[in-house]
């Protein structure tokens, strides 16, 4: 190869092993097309890869023995130009899968795709394993983009979700990890109708699934790799159940074998407890022992069964003070953060970015009415620009977000959420300081408190050493006092 022609697969190698949601990216298809910043990212792409095809086709048509270090640059070269040829091929294959769920579909250009990298020099087996990375990086890809927003935050938000699948060095994940992701556990935090659950899911969705060249499919539908359970919506006596299944007779009302969680959940799929902050210490200690072990028997059984996919955990709660006050434990928290990643909250964003609400508008407005709409779209942003109180901020992020649209169609009114410091413990921390606070307030606000924390009553009269009735008691009263504020 020329200096120029080595500098462009240079480019063009370091353009296929970067994180796609990075300006690194954009920045290298820029300089490998030499368009100016302004042309539409389609545009670019297309150029492109017409380019990078022509390069392969020149080098090759000179039948000259390459040197390793240009052979290695034309690989790439090749793996580029194939993955891009097939990008829209892959989203069709996705949104089929989507539509016909747990069931596999027949991949049509599976044999397309095998015989260009066949015929490129791969072989056989890194061939099919080229083909599912590529499908793999495609869903990546196309779940977290629906991940919507401009501010720094989001773009950063999504960025670290592709690492998240790929690791920050794909080459690594491709020669070291692919089939090794298992104990890569991931903690989403963030505060209530972030997108938490979002995130999960462009996570589970995301995983590895090997092709198989007999049947012409993956070997599992990406639809069935996610299993998402919210772990507060359980009373503690079937969290286990629903976790590891249980079975015949295990228990009063088990009148059937039970598959759990953990049994439903393939080698290539992830499992998602949502809520884990609400989990009590017995719980945690058992999902601890089955992440280390990687084995479980459901109750009742002594069958050991193994478990093998990824754990995705989220929480709105702050992981920092319930492992201070003992109700999250250390280990359990350290086993489930391999990687922690922050969803930023509605307020940072649009403090961030001034076109970040009109584009969520769009977004929301899209998915409600099954289209775009820039009446309605309008509507809204004028309603909320008019009548949003100053400074706020927006408690419930974006599930608020959509709710207030939702309002302003059906009433052209929205009732803002006061906001009430009452209750926080800032503001019983000052009137402690200031000596305001009877011992009935203090003991009111303490386990209001709590129990924002915590969510049960249990758990508040556990930590304030109290009887159970009288926690609820006051638990009741502090509720009571912030619907006063409200
Ligand atoms: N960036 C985004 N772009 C578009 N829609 C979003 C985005 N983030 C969240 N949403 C939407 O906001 C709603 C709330 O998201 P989700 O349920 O994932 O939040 P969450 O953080 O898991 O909430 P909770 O803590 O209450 O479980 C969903 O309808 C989701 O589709």
């Amino acid at each position: 190869m020329q200096g120029v022609e080595r500098d462009f697969f240079r480019t063009i190698r370091d353009a296929i092993l970067s994180n796609p949601f990075g300006r690194t990216r954009q920045e290298l298809d820029l300089v490998a097309t030499g368009l100016p910043a302004e042309t539409p990212l389609k545009e670019i792409l297309e150029r492109l890869v017409a380019k990078v095809g022509q390069h392969i086709h020149e080098v090759e048509s000179r039948q000259v023995e390459l040197a390793a270090e240009d052979r290695r640059l034309l690989e790439y070269g090749k793996l580029f130009y194939t993955f891009h040829l097939f990008c829209d091929a892959y989203d069709e294959h996705i949104r089929k899968q989507e539509v016909r769920g747990e069931t596999c579909c027949q991949v049509v250009f599976a044999r397309d795709v095998l015989s260009m990298l066949t015929g490129y020099g791969f072989s056989e087996p890194d061939a099919l394993r080229l083909f599912a990375l590529f499908f793999q990086m495609r869903r990546a890809y196309y779940f977290i983009r629906t991940i919507a927003g401009e501010s720094r935050s989001v773009v950063g938000f999504r960025h670290a979700l592709w690492n998240n699948v790929f690791t920050g060095d794909i080459r690594l994940y491709n020669d070291y990890l692919w089939d090794r992701m298992e104990d890569f556990s991931t903690m989403i935090l963030g505060e209530t109708g972030t997108g938490k659950g979002m995130a999960a899911a462009a996570i589970g969705r995301s995983g590895f699934i090997p092709f198989n060249p007999k049947t012409s499919t993956f070997s599992e539908s990406f639809a069935k790799a996610f299993i998402a359970i919210n772990l507060s919506q359980y009373p503690e006596q079937l969290i286990e159940s629903e976790l590891f299944g249980h079975k015949k007779g295990a228990f009063t009302g088990a009148v059937d074998n039970h598959q759990g969680i953990f049994a439903r959940c393939s080698p290539c799929g992830a499992i998602f407890l949502d809520e884990i902050g609400d989990v009590s210490v017995p719980v945690q200690i058992k999902l601890l022992q089955v992440l280390q072990s990687r084995t479980f028997a459901p109750v009742g059984s002594h069958k050991v069964e193994r478990f093998q996919g990824r754990v995705i955990a989220a929480t709105n709660r702050d992981l920092t003070a319930l492992r201070k006050l003992g109700a999250f434990r250390d280990d359990f928290y350290y086993r489930l953060c391999s990687d922690i990643i922050e969803v930023p909250p509605l307020r940072r964003r649009l403090a961030e970015h001034p076109g970040e609400l009109r584009l969520l508008l769009e977004v929301t407005v899209r998915r409600i009415l099954g289209k775009n709409s820039e009446e309605i779209v309008e509507r809204v942003e004028t309603y909320i620009e008019r009548h949003q109180p100053s400074g706020y901020s927006w408690p419930g992020n974006i599930r608020e977000l959509e709710q207030c649209i939702r309002r302003i169609l059906l009433n052209n009114n929205y009732l803002w959420q006061q906001q009430s410091e009452d209750g926080s413990p800032q503001q019983l921390a000052r009137e402690l300081e200031q000596g305001e606070c009877t011992a009935q307030q203090l003991l009111t606000r303490y386990c209001g408190h709590l129990y924002r924390l915590h969510g049960t009553y249990e758990e508040v009269a556990r930590l304030t050493n109290l009887d159970r009735r009288t926690a609820r008691k006051y638990i009741l009263a502090a509720i009571e006092a912030t619907k006063g504020n409200g």
